[in-house]
């Protein structure tokens, strides 16, 4: 169980900080999407919270400071999964997801019964078992994604921290993609962060969203209350509708003004 508190984060690469000064709160089981135009800062935030870039102002995970977290301890409560992982191209996908287990395991010590009963299950929640005994590069970029989901599953973390999931997924698998994610927020109480380029699915699933534009934070809330027609053509330039759908979620749909 984590709640994930930023404050005044800045963080970028080399001297000027990309993000600046965002502070937002996720409470313990919750979905927060971050989302904006392309170069907002969205991975370098991502990125600063899991530790990987150089960061400043305050993270804190349940009350504790991240920054005071070991490496190790660290990897026992986040989960990340970058936008375009490095992929070995020869381990099978068992071995892949079992690689999200080496936070638990000693120095040159092999994976117990558990750790591999944990990749199993993980295997089978993904409906990965066919495709466990493939190599990485056999698979199709959906069949990829899933295998990258599995292994920060298998880590077993209390957050989860998600550049964007369905990157090169169909509609179909996406959906089903984010539908298994949340399924297994609501089972194991497990706080989700993720990047979401789909504003539309973003809505859907997320309890609250954050909007970057240039490194600022310039929008939080309610999904609902965040996509407004306004917001999106100031920060995106882009001309869209927000509707509804029966159930009460927004739908961001981009819309095409013939003129004469
Ligand atoms: N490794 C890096 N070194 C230097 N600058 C970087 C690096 N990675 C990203 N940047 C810059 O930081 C800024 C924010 O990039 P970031 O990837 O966080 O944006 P994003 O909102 O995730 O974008 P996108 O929607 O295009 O994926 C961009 O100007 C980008 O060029």
């Amino acid at each position: 169980m984590t709640e994930l508190s930023l404050h005044g984060v800045s963080a970028g690469y080399d001297a000027e900080p990309v993000v600046r000064d965002v502070s937002v709160s996720v409470g313990t089981g919750r979905w927060l999407a971050i989302v904006g135009p392309n170069g907002a800062g969205k991975s370098t935030l991502l990125k600063a919270i899991a530790g990987l870039v150089p960061w400043q102002g305050s993270v804190t995970l349940d009350g504790t400071p991240a920054d005071s977290l070991s490496r190790k301890d660290r990897a026992r409560l986040i989960g990340y999964a970058p936008q375009n992982p490095v992929l070995p191209e020869r381990l099978t996908v068992t071995d892949y997801v079992l690689l999200g287990r080496t936070p638990y395991l000693g120095l040159l010590a092999r994976e117990s019964r558990s750790d591999l009963s944990i990749v199993d299950e993980t295997l089978d929640r993904l409906d990965l078992d066919a495709l466990a005994a493939r190599k990485l590069g056999t698979l199709s970029g959906g069949e990829l994604q899933r295998a990258v989901l599995a292994r920060v599953l298998a880590q077993r973390t209390t957050l989860l921290l998600l550049d964007e999931p369905t990157t090169g997924l169909d509609v179909g698998h996406a959906q089903t993609l984010l539908e298994r994610l949340d399924q297994l927020r609501r089972e194991d109480g497990t706080t989700v962060v993720t990047t979401l380029h789909d504003l539309t699915f973003a809505a859907q699933y997320a309890d609250e969203l954050v909007l970057l534009d240039r490194g600022r934070l310039v929008s939080s809330g309610k999904p609902a209350e965040v996509l407004t027609t306004e917001r999106l053509r100031e920060h995106y330039s882009a001309d869209v509708e927000v509707l509804t759908t029966a159930e009460g979620h927004p739908v961001v749909a981009p819309v095409r003004r013939i003129r004469p």
